[in-house]
C-alpha cells in the first residue's frame, strides 16, 4: 500500500480553481520532489496535505485514511504531519531546545527532554540548546525546523522551499545531510523547490505541476529523457526540437537525416511529429566534409556547448571535443538511445 494517495484534487482559492484532476502518490520512505513554474499551485497542494486548504473534488488518504475530501476535512493537528515553510516559522521568544520541544506538550517531561537531546544530537547542534533563533546562520536554523518537525515522529514531512534561503555554497553538502537524516528516520516526504537541481540532488522521485495537475511523475532520469510531453521536457532542461516523420517503428526521418531508435517507437509510419534530442545526445566530429558548422561555443572545463548549424538548423551540442574553433566544419550524429518524440 501506498503511503499518500491523491485522487482527482480540485482545490480553489475565492472560487478561482488552482488545482483540477491532481492524481499523486508517495510510497513508504519516499523523497518527493514538487516541481513546477511560478503560481502553477506547488504551496497549494502542500497546505491541501496539510489540511490548512479544504478540497472540493477528490481525496487525500494517508496510510488508508482519508484526511481530506469534498465532505472530510480532517484538522491539521490530527493529521501527524509536519510541516516546515520557507521561513521555518520558528519562535524567536523560545530558545532552540525549547522550539524543538514545541510539539512534545503533551509528552511526559523526562520523556520529552530525551527527545530533544536526540534531536539535536541528530542535526548537529548539540551545545546550542539555549540559544535562541536570531542567535543562528539561516543553515542552523532549518535544522532547528527539521529537529522541531521530526521530535513528534510525524506520518509525513512537507517542506515548502527549504533550501531558498541557505547561501548556495553550502546547500549542497546541508541536502545531502538532511536527505540522510530523512532515511535514518524513515520519514516520508514532499518538498517544493523552483530548482531541478535541488529536485535531481534530493529526492526519489519528482512530480511536475502544471495546469492544476500533475504532469508526469516519476524518477528524474525517467523525466529528463523519456518526458512525457514537451512542457517536461522544456522546465527539465534544454532540447534540440526537430521535425521527424516516422519511417518505420524504429527510424524517423529527419533535417539530420534518417535516425534510428533503440526502442520502439510509439506511433505508426508516416506520423508527423517533433524529435527531441538533448544537447548530449549529439555526437559531433571534425569533418572538413561535414555538414554541420560550429558557429558558437561556450568552454566549460570537462566539457563544450556549441552551437551548430546544419542547413538552416540550430542545433545544441555538449561536447568533449573541447577545442573546436568557430567556422569547423563538423559531422552531425544522434548517438543511440530510445527516441522520444512528441
Ligand atoms: N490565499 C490565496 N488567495 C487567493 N489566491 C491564492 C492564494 N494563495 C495562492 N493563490 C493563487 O493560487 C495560485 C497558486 O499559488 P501557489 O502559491 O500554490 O503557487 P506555487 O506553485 O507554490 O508558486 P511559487 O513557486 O511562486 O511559490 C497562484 O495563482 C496564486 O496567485
Amino acid at each position: 500500500m501506498s503511503k499518500l494517495q491523491i485522487q482527482q484534487l480540485a482545490c480553489q482559492y475565492q472560487g478561482k480553481p488552482i488545482l483540477a484532476g491532481l492524481d499523486l502518490m508517495l510510497q513508504e520512505n519516499e523523497i518527493l520532489a514538487l516541481l513546477g513554474p511560478s503560481g502553477c499551485g506547488k504551496t497549494t497542494l502542500l497546505r491541501a496535505i496539510a489540511g490548512l486548504l479544504p478540497v472540493t473534488e477528490g481525496h487525500i488518504v494517508l496510510d488508508g485514511e482519508i484526511l481530506s475530501s469534498a465532505q472530510t476535512l480532517l484538522p491539521t493537528e490530527q493529521r501527524g504531519i509536519g510541516v516546515i515553510f520557507q521561513d521555518y516559522a520558528l519562535f524567536p521568544h523560545l530558545t532552540v531546545a525549547e522550539n524543538v520541544a514545541f510539539g512534545l506538550r503533551h509528552w511526559d517531561k523526562g520523556e520529552a527532554r530525551a527527545r530533544v537531546a536526540e534531536m539535536m544530537a541528530l542535526v548537529k547542534l548539540d551545545g546550542l540548546e539555549d540559544r535562541y533563533i536570531h542567535q543562528l546562520s539561516g543553515g542552523q536554523q532549518q535544522r532547528v525546523a527539521i529537529a522541531r518537525a521530526l521530535a513528534y515522529k510525524p506520518r509525513l514531512l512537507l517542506l515548502d522551499e527549504p533550501f531558498s534561503n541557505i547561501d548556495s555554497q553550502v546547500r549542497g553538502e546541508l541536502m545531502l545531510e538532511i536527505r540522510q537524516i530523512l532515511r535514518s528516520q524513515g520519514i516520508s516526504a514532499i518538498f517544493v523547490t523552483h530548482a531541478k537541481e535541488e529536485a535531481f540532488a534530493f529526492a526519489d522521485r519528482m512530480a511536475i505541476l502544471h495546469d492544476g495537475k500533475v504532469a508526469q511523475a516519476g524518477p528524474a532520469e525517467a523525466l529528463y529523457y523519456r518526458p512525457a510531453n514537451r512542457f517536461v521536457a522544456d522546465f527539465l532542461g534544454g532540447g534540440n526540437y526537430l521535425d521527424a516523420t516516422v519511417a518505420s517503428p524504429n527510424e524517423v526521418h529527419t533535417p539530420l537525416g534518417a535516425i534510428q531508435s533503440a526502442s520502439e517507437l510509439r506511433y505508426p509510419p508516416k506520423y508527423e511529429g517533433t524529435l527531441l534530442l538533448r544537447p548530449q545526445q549529439l555526437a559531433i566530429e571534425p569533418d572538413n566534409d561535414g555538414s554541420g558548422v560550429v558557429t558558437e561555443r561556450r568552454f566549460a572545463g570537462t566539457y563544450c556547448d556549441y552551437e551548430v548549424k546544419v542547413g538552416p538548423v540550430a542545433l545544441s551540442v555538449r561536447s568533449g571535443h573541447t577545442g573546436l574553433a568557430l567556422g569547423q566544419r563538423v559531422a552531425v550524429a544522434a548517438l543511440p538511445h530510445a527516441l522520444v518524440l512528441f
